[in-house]
């Protein structure tokens, strides 16, 4: 079995006169430790996938397993659990608290589960050793994004999901923030599922699922995935 198994899995909004398909049956699957992509053109369906993946909205119909656990048929609180536990998030725009260092960011995400990481050794892990004591303002996008992969991370999560984590930086920086979530999918044996529109980095991925119009287009295997230094855009 397959550490995520996507099955059948359905999401239509219903908009009174009108349905819309935002997820039309998908299946695959996804093995632990992959750092695997998400492709599709803007309204194909990513941000919806990964909402249900995160928990954060529901499925229509089908089932999602994780780890064995069918995560669409968990009741609310178990969801917050699971939210909480399972999952860490790393979106486009940072979401820092400006108000707390990059090392209080941390600390606050630590202190909400059971077995997390030493905050400060995450922000080393993530090129962040000297930077630690510094407000989100006095850090660039790139650091800022540095201290939200540290923040996900720290929880020690069984996934983490990115959507779009390049989509504010620079071509240098987006690149540099790619090749730290790869060698974390490498390091920490977590999978890591990243929701793009850049089809180029295909090659360095594990995996890569196409979407398009609401359905599966395409799963492709790398077996030897390219580093991304060496690809360009
Ligand atoms: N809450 C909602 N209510 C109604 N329709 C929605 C809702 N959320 C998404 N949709 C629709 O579902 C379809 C898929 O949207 P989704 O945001 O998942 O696409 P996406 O691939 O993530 O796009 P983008 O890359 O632009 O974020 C779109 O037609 C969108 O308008």
């Amino acid at each position: 079995m397959a550490f995520i198994e996507v099955k059948n899995l359905y999401k239509r909004y219903d908009m009174g006169e009108t349905v819309i398909m935002a997820n039309d049956n998908l299946n695959f699957e996804i093995e632990r430790g992959e750092f695997a992509l998400i492709i599709g053109p803007s309204g194909a369906g990513k941000s919806t996938f990964l909402n249900i993946l995160g928990g954060m909205d529901r499925a229509s119909d089908g089932s999602i397993l994780i780890d064995g656990k069918d995560i669409t048929k968990l009741n609310e609180r178990e969801l917050t659990t699971y939210r909480r536990y399972d999952m860490g998030f790393v979106f486009q725009f940072y979401n820092l608290m400006p108000n707390l260092t990059a090392l209080e960011n941390v600390e606050l995400a630590t202190q909400i589960v059971k077995d997390a990481k030493d905050p400060k050794k995450v922000l080393e892990d993530v090129g962040l050793k000297d930077r630690m004591d510094n407000f989100p303002s006095q850090l660039s996008g790139g650091e800022q994004q540095r201290v939200s992969i540290a923040r996900a991370i720290a929880k020690n999560p069984k996934l983490l999901m990115c959507d779009e984590p390049t989509g504010a930086l620079d071509y240098k920086t987006g690149k540099q923030i790619l090749s730290l979530l790869k060698d974390l999918s490498r390091s920490t044996n977590t999978t890591v599922i990243v929701i793009t529109h850049n089809k180029a980095i295909a090659p360095a991925a594990d995996r890569v699922i196409e979407i398009a119009d609401s359905k599966i287009r395409n799963v492709t295997l790398n077996k030897n995935p390219e580093s991304i230094d060496n690809i360009e855009w």
